[in-house]
């Protein structure tokens, strides 16, 4: 049984729920729950904090999890990440008062407040920078108002709470995060599978189906609006002279792209969902 580590409480915690749910496993109905099993699809859920998956995947004692990029370079674990799953997005930046740190070698010297010490020593180390790091579980955003440290790195996913606290973003990006797949050193049997489910689930979200119709003489100039992943299924319709083209598109240029068509002289434009996916 492939053994799947899973954020139990956190930013990550109810997206991947709903990722895996929709990928057909069976996970936890009840909050408590810490390890769940799922025969019919011969994996194990264990419910854990996001910053310790990367610790049980790397030791090999769960064969994959899904945790935060940030977390598992904080780890310092050898787990390797084999998929990014398109959610949780931000950056990792420093901030300080508004107008006082300006860059990197402002830091020389300085108290850096933080819940990723690993990640932000080893970024500090390598860029030759001497701070002091100073150690939070979270709302590092407080740490320079009331004076335990002169600026922090923290996740900035909007920038409205270290707004709210009068910090700016100066110097370097540290890390552009988000949630990913990760994996001990030898990849289980059956990580294929679930790695193939995630993108369907992927492919379903970003994605959606378009059907219309055009006079074939347009249809080159069409394709080049709407090439698809691989390419476009082209019928033909009792109308002579003219195709049915079905194609996916990105759901988010949905509109965008249904105006260019039509202005081509696409008709019968139609747009559908896609509830499952295997590229
Ligand atoms: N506002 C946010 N936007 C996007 N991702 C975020 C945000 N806050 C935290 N994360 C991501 O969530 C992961 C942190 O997991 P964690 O469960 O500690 O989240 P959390 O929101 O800090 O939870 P909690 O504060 O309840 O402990 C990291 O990968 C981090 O990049
Ligand atoms: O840029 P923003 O959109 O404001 O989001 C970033 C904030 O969100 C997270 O905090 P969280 O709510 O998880 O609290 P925490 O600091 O206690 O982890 C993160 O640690 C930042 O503080
Ligand atoms: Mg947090």
């Amino acid at each position: 049984m492939l053994k799947i580590a899973v954020p139990n409480k956190g930013s990550l915690s109810e997206t991947a729920a709903q990722m895996l749910s929709e990928a057909g496993y069976h996970g936890r109905r009840d909050p408590k729950e810490l390890i769940v099993s799922d025969p019919r699809n011969d994996v194990e859920f264990f419910y854990l904090r996001p910053r310790d998956i990367a610790t049980y995947v790397g030791s090999g004692a769960l064969d994959v999890g899904i945790t935060g990029r940030d977390l598992l370079l904080d780890s310092g674990s050898s787990a390797a990440e084999i998929a990014a799953l398109d959610f949780a997005a931000s950056t990792f930046r420093f901030a300080g008062p508004t107008g006082l740190l300006t860059d990197l070698a402002d830091l020389e010297g300085k108290r850096v407040a933080t819940s990723y010490p690993g990640l932000v020593g080893d970024f500090l180390a390598d860029k030759g920078i001497d701070s002091t790091l100073i150690k939070l579980d979270g709302a590092v955003e407080s740490a320079v108002r009331l004076g335990v440290a002169d600026a922090v790195a923290d996740v900035v996913e909007t920038g409205a709470t270290l707004r709210k606290q009068g910090l700016e973003i100066f110097g370097p990006v540290i890390l552009e995060s988000e949630a990913v797949l990760i994996s001990s050193a030898a990849p289980a049997p059956g990580v294929d599978t679930l790695l193939r489910r995630l993108q369907g689930v992927m492919v379903a979200r970003q994605y959606v189906l378009v059907d219309y119709n055009l006079p074939v003489a347009l249809l080159e100039r069409a394709v080049a609006l709407t090439p698809g992943v691989e390419s476009p299924t082209v019928s033909p319709l009792g109308e002579p002279d003219w195709v049915a083209v079905r194609v996916m598109i990105k759901r988010e240029s949905t509109n965008h792209t249904m105006d260019a068509l039509y202005e081509l002289g696409a008709r019968a434009i139609l747009v559908t969902s896609i509830h499952a996916a295997r590229i």
